[in-house]
């Protein structure tokens, strides 16, 4: 068996290059980005002021001093006359600060009658005044590849970036497998189960920036399978979910094979996750996961998520790993690393008692998943240990 390492390196080399799409700003949210954004204009383009109030020349701004008000300047109205000494222009935040204004005066500290001013207050030694080009230069650039949060939605529309060039989203089609399984909704006879693994799956891979698609139940009869296979074939990454152990009606592999799948690996020095197998089908990614639903989604953060995220142009690399220390003494592990459903509190990571591959309430439960190497030794509680971040409600 190889380990969660090797088996990433696979899937990465099997991973297709992103293909660059461009859409309208407004569309980009989540999406990864993936040429640099220049900024066609400097912001602010001018030296703006900060503050409402009036605006003096630099070194004049002392208690009791008066002055001509000669004018006004506000956001989108600049004033186009210099302001000399004892002139004062009325200038609000946001107004493009007019020549010979060097210091901008708060109106709280200011007593305006008529046209005069006068400095009532303490002015501080903030001219208030927002330098040209001191949030970002024309040339300066957001580089990629990025995934685009709402902040920078907002960096590129202040660069005037209306159009932005992105990954295209890879079509992800989930295939669950089993004659046990329905429909969410339906009624299951008496010896089936609803299918689960398919929908955790669905929200994992469009929570990534992917698009999935839900495709019908396969039964355990190769025809079915294939026809799944088959309704998947425009597909860039096939998921399939069951069916991948050693149990009589275990199909997947064999008709995967039979339909043309290069297999680059089946098995991993894993838990949960054994029976992993990914190869190439036509022009797909194909990763068939084990049909236990722990297993699944712990499948689904592990391999899954890192390919979508290279194919999207992202860092190929295994899922970000963090460290905390253990709220409670652990046993030995044996020759498979295992993925411990986990909670971490305020630092610490304490393993569920229960760890059983099927149990979809824990997994809810958990934020983390506590790693335990392969042939790792007994731990005691407060010793340092690695976990991956699991996607958490606030
Ligand atoms: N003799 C052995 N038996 C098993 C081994 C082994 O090494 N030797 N490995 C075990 C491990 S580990 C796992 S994991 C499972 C994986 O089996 P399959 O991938 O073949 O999955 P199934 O048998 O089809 O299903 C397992 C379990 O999960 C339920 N399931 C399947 N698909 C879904 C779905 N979409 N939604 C909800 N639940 C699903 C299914 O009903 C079964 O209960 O094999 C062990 N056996
Ligand atoms: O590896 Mo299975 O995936 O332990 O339940």
């Amino acid at each position: 068996m190889i380990t969660v390492n090797e088996a990433l390196d696979h899937l990465f080399a099997l991973a297709p290059a992103p293909v660059a799409e461009t859409v309208p700003l407004l569309r980009s949210r989540g999406r990864v980005m993936v040429a640099d954004a220049v900024a066609n204009r400097s912001q602010p383009p001018f030296a703006a002021s900060a503050m409402d109030g009036y605006g003096i020349a630099a070194g004049a701004a002392q208690q009791g001093a008066a002055f001509d008000v000669i004018g006004e300047a506000a956001a989108g109205h600049g004033f186009a006359g210099t302001v000399g000494p004892g002139q004062a222009v009325r200038i609000f935040t946001g107004a493009p600060v007019p020549e010979g204004v060097g210091h901008v005066v708060l109106q709280e500290d200011c007593t305006a009658v008529d046209s005069r001013v006068s400095i009532t207050g303490t002015p501080g030694d903030g001219t208030n005044i927002r330098p040209a080009g001191g949030d970002f230069r024309e040339g300066d650039r957001l580089s990629a590849p990025r995934r685009l949060t709402p902040a920078d939605m907002a960096l590129l529309a202040s660069m005037n970036v209306a159009e932005v060039p992105v990954a295209r989203r890879p079509v992800v089609a989930l295939i669950s497998t089993g004659d046990e399984l329905v429909m969410p909704g339906e009624t299951p006879g008496p010896d089936q189960i609803i299918a689960s693994n398919t929908f955790g799956l669905h929200a994992l891979v469009e929570e990534a920036g992917a698009e999935a698609r839900l495709l019908p139940i396969a039964r355990d009869i190769p025809a079915s399978l294939r026809t799944a296979l088959d309704l998947a074939k425009d597909a860039d990454v096939i998921v399939t979910i069951g069916g991948a152990s050693v149990g009589d009606h275990d199909i997947v592999a064999r008709v995967a094979e039979e339909v043309g799948m290069e297999r680059a690996f089946y098995k991993i020095a894993m838990r949960p996750g054994k029976p992993l197998m990914a190869g190439r089908l036509n022009d797909a990614v194909m990763i068939g996961l084990p049909g236990n639903p722990v297993s699944a989604m712990v499948c689904g953060h592990l391999f899954l998520l890192p390919v979508l995220r290279a194919m999207m142009g992202l860092h190929a690399g295994p899922a970000p790993r963090a460290t905390a220390q253990l709220g409670a003494d652990v046993d030995a592990n044996g020759p498979r690393e295992h993925y411990m459903r986990a909670r971490l509190t305020d630092g610490m990571i304490t393993p569920f008692a229960r760890q059983d591959s099927s149990l979809l309430s824990i997994l809810s439960e958990a934020n983390a998943l506590l790693i335990r190497p392969i042939g790792d030794g007994p731990r005691k509680a407060g010793e340092p240990v690695e976990y991956v971040p699991l996607f958490t409600r606030s």
